[in-house]
């Protein structure tokens, strides 16, 4: 990323800490803005009707009293003219302000997802993936409902209230200052109820992602579950969660529940002591009945508003919580970054060089301590070494998952480091120990990553995987559906299906990490022969611990604490007589 760039994304994920955090939305309401516009005009137009219905409700009461007909029937028909365009106002508000705030939480979760996708892979190690789904689904979709009801109905109740309030001005002063030694005690409360809902909300948000954190956690590792029947631990650390879970939600709504009565109670006492003093002044002449059932009906008119008012600046500050844990993610920066000027890296032979690399996760634990080799194109390298010496290590780093700490790395002679991760990563392919199969249909598992793509090719490639006979036998062959929700494959299948997805992806280097490991004699031979295959043509780094699959490689190299004790052929090694023929005769007595 460029520095501009990352200046651009600091500037708008970061606020002044007067601000609230709602100013970090600005970029993203700014492209609808006409939209909100729209909307607004809408909610003009449907509040403009408040007044006017006030009005309306004291000409009938007079109307009513002195028995005129025609001017009932009269005034009616004004009103139901003021309904059908209140109506259309309300409509307009209602969709457009709902569109608006959709687009808003879509272009914020996109964003959110395309920023995920660039962060360093030690971030997802780090984050709690049910966290991140968590913020990704409810917390966005909660600040597009805020979004929608700020604009939808806190603004346009602060307008009500400040147009019916000005209509009652201009009715009676007397009153209408008397009503509003009211508001002042009402608007703190609010504030105050307001803060302290943020704060019991951001704790009770927590708590929810924690809870579902643990449930991907707990479905994902069912099986080990099982097989150490910890059920019953399981469902007492659920329920320890679940308790916290309870508890924290009952916290807001047990200060909502006192909120409203609160409120009320003042509300109450306003609206009595009107009626005195309302009653007092017709009794003195200066106020009429129409006036005065005009003005009543405007003070019934407040509390709509104000009750609207109060439980959306609630939400606004509930959702408060759900921007800050949005804005965070936006925060965190990638370190393994493209250079400015980087460049594609060409087609290569797949020539690999390592000068004098050096690695460490944390500072004072070194990883990898000056591992220098060349691999030749089309050459088959194979790792082996104890748990923890570096091997996957020495291959992250091939594929820039992370930057050495010293020395570099080359691919035909150019530095990993000056080319764009793309084209470093598309000439580079993985065959895992266990393979991931994304929910979809078995060809687009294949031709994993591309949009469109010829399903002849993909048949080729399941082919030489020695995958083709078993898809063909299920129930939609290519087009079976699998990953989630979706067919059960054996792990040799699985395997076989990673292969084909190499083979498509046609890659001048292959990383095969323990990829026949998890397999039973049957599978491994077929996936072996699949491998062999794969490997033609390609320089190949094959990581492994059981060292009967890495007899046939041209050259082995022994890694033991971040450095490469030996190197050479099966045969030249054992003759050695070093570190790799003791694994060679622990394993196989
Ligand atoms: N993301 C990480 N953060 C911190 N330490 C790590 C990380 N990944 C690996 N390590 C540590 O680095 C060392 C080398 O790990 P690495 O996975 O490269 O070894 P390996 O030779 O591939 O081991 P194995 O054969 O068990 O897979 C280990 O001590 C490991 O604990």
């Amino acid at each position: 990323m460029t520095k501009q760039l990352t200046e651009q994304l600091t500037k708008s994920t970061t606020r002044s800490p007067k601000q609230t955090s709602y100013w970090l939305l600005r970029d993203y309401l700014r492209p609808h803005w006409l939209l909100i516009a729209k909307a607004f005009l809408c909610t003009l137009g449907f509040i403009g009707t408040m007044p006017l219905l006030a009005h309306i409700l004291g000409l009938v009461s007079e109307a009513l009293a002195l028995g005129k007909v025609s001017e009932i029937v009269q005034i009616s028909g004004y009103t139901v003219l003021m309904f059908v365009g209140r109506g259309l106002c309300q409509y307009g508000q209602d969709a457009l302000m709902a569109k608006a705030a959709l687009n808003v939480a879509m272009d914020l979760r996109v964003d959110v997802y395309a920023h995920l996708q660039k962060l360093d892979l030690d971030y997802f190690a780090e984050s709690r993936t049910g966290d991140l789904s968590y913020r990704l689904t409810e917390d966005i979709d909660r600040i597009g409902e805020v979004v929608g009801k700020f604009f939808h109905q806190f603004v346009p109740s602060i307008l009500q209230l400040v147009f019916v309030l000005a209509y009652m001005f201009y009715l009676n002063w007397v009153l209408t200052l008397t009503t509003l030694l009211v508001a002042p005690l009402v608007a703190l409360l609010i504030a105050w109820f307001g803060n302290r809902m943020l704060e019991l909300s951001r704790r009770s948000q927590d708590q929810v992602s924690s809870l579902s954190s643990l449930l991907s956690e707990v479905f994902s590792g069912i099986r080990l579950i099982r097989a150490f029947a910890t059920e019953g631990y399981e469902i007492q650390r659920f329920k320890a969660e679940a308790e916290q879970n309870r508890r924290r939600k009952f916290a807001t709504d047990r200060i909502r529940a006192i909120q409203y009565p609160f409120i009320g109670f003042i509300e109450a006492f306003g609206i009595c002591g009107l009626f005195v003093l309302g009653a007092w002044l017709i009794s003195t002449g200066q106020l009429t009945g129409k006036q005065f059932v005009a003005f009543a009906a405007g003070v019934l008119l407040l509390i709509d508003p104000i009750v609207n008012t109060t439980s959306s600046y609630n939400e606004i500050k509930q959702a408060e919580a759900s921007v800050d844990r949005i804005f965070e993610i936006f925060r965190v920066q990638p370190t393994i970054i493209e250079k400015p000027n980087a460049q594609e890296l060409p087609e290569v032979t797949g020539k690999v060089e390592y000068q004098n690399v050096q690695f460490h996760y944390q500072p004072d634990q070194p990883i990898l301590r000056g591992i220098s080799f060349l691999a030749f194109s089309g050459e088959v390298i194979a790792l082996v070494g104890s748990s923890g010496a570096g091997k996957s290590t020495l291959m992250n780093l091939l594929m820039r998952f992370y930057d050495p700490c010293g020395g570099k790395i080359l691919i035909d002679g150019i530095n990993i480091q000056d080319v764009t991760l793309q084209s470093l990563r598309r000439q580079i392919a993985v065959v895992p120990q266990e393979t991931i199969l994304f929910s979809g249909t078995i060809a687009s598992n294949i031709a994993f990553g591309q949009e469109t793509f010829e399903i002849e090719a993909v048949e080729a490639a399941a082919k030489i995987a020695n995958a083709h006979e078993f898809i063909s036998q299920l129930p939609h062959g290519y087009l079976t559906w699998v990953g989630e929700r979706g067919v059960n494959l054996s792990g040799g299948q699985r395997q076989r299906i990673a292969i084909a997805r190499a083979v498509l992806h046609n890659p001048k280097i292959l990383i095969l990490d323990e990829a026949t490991s998890a397999l039973d004699a049957e599978s491994e031979s077929l996936v072996q022969e699949a491998l062999q295959r794969l490997m033609l043509g390609r320089t190949v780094f094959v990581i492994a611990h059981r060292l009967a699959t890495v007899r046939n490689s041209d050259r082995i190299f022994v890694l033991e604490q971040g450095q490469v004790v030996e190197s050479g052929t099966h045969d030249q090694l054992i003759q050695q007589g070093g570190r790799y023929a003791q694994f060679h005769t622990r394993q196989f007595q």
